[in-house]
């Protein structure tokens, strides 16, 4: 037995759909998408018309997308959240570390449950969430709040979007991309977008992505001009964060640029909005619009140089 002390690290990431299916990814986005953090509309107007329009619509598209990046173990976003915890508790012998889903399964509320019941001492949660949003991390605490532990047994972070270790890894990965692949004209860091009501209400995300990339930027020893930053993943007819990457992209390949590299540092592990968003369907549109390769640099997923940043996180936010 690993927890000798009775501490737990409960990596949390956002969930993932269990299967491939319309079934299962009405199920999951039903979940998800009736969270009041991520939705913020009176929720007597947004059920009907999430469950009697949008679901029936979209969860078949979706499941297609699900369908063309589905591993043999299951969902990307599933797969390496579990591996990166499996990594990370081989270098935290002192703790349990063990994964969760704010969505879907295994279920963050129900892990803590029996987290507490087998008698662990201290818990502390790290939203895989790089960036703090009150969309994803706040969600996260809410979670945390309806299991009703005592303050001192559960503890979580808000974010890491400025750690030496991630920035370094982030960093490195970049440069490793540019050693065997080559380094494109372009460099374009890629985070997921958020309504811009939710940013004028005072979400903090859109700042930590500009200070993740200033000191990505820095870490790679280029300057932060040299660097593209813009938002992905806009979902509904509102207006969402600027620049938006499909935009960004587009310019790119106007102006004559043949090829970008494109990172997506807000994604721990790699899922549906990095690699069918962005390794397929960007891709394909950068070259319709006139470009030659856009070369996508995968997540750090399961990677020693992820675990070991994770670890460092959470010794250095607990120990
Ligand atoms: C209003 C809707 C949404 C907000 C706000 C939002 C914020 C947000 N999301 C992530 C990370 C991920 N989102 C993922 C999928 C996804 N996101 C939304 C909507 C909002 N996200 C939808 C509807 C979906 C499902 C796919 C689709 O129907 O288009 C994923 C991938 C999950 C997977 O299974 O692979 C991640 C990860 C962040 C970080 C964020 C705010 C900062
Ligand atoms: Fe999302
Ligand atoms: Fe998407």
């Amino acid at each position: 037995m690993k927890d000798v002390s009775g501490r737990v690290l409960v990596l949390a990431n956002l969930g993932t759909p269990a299967a491939p299916t319309a079934q299962a990814v009405s199920a999951y986005l039903d979940e998800f998408l009736t969270d009041p953090r991520v939705v913020q509309l009176p929720q007597w107007l947004w059920k009907p018309l999430l469950r009697k329009v949008i679901l029936p619509r979209r969860s078949p598209v979706v499941a297609g997308k699900y369908a063309s990046i589905w591993m043999d173990d299951g969902s990307p976003l599933a797969v390496y959240t579990r591996r990166l915890a499996q990594a990370v508790q081989a270098r935290l012998p002192a703790w349990r570390v063990v994964h969760a889903m704010r969505y879907g399964a295994p279920p963050l509320a129900e892990v803590l449950r029996n987290e507490l019941a087998a008698g662990a001492q201290d818990i502390r949660v790290l939203p895989l969430y790089p960036q703090y949003s009150t969309t994803t991390t706040a969600s996260v605490a809410d979670a945390i709040a309806k299991v009703r532990a005592d303050d001192a047994r559960i503890a979580m972070l808000d974010d890491y979007h400025l750690h030496p270790a991630w920035i370094r890894a982030v960093a490195d990965s970049i440069r490793a991309h540019w050693q065997t692949q080559g380094r494109g004209e372009r460099l374009l860091l890629s985070f997921h977008g958020l309504p811009q009501r939710v940013v004028d209400a005072g979400d903090p995300y859109a700042a930590q992505c500009e200070a993740s990339t200033a000191a990505i930027a820095r870490e790679l020893g280029i300057e932060r001009a040299g660097i593209d930053l813009a938002y992905q993943s806009r979902f509904g007819k509102g207006k969402w964060l600027q620049p938006s990457t499909d935009a960004r992209l587009h310019a790119l390949a106007a102006q004559g640029v043949r090829s970008v590299d494109v990172a997506c540092p807000g994604f721990a592990v790699d899922c549906l909005e990095t690699l069918e968003e962005i390794a397929q369907q960007e891709a394909e549109r950068f070259r319709a619009a006139g470009g030659e390769s856009l070369r996508y640099i995968p997540c750090l997923n399961a990677s020693g140089a992820h675990a070991e940043a994770i670890a460092r996180i959470a010794e250095d936010a607990w120990n």
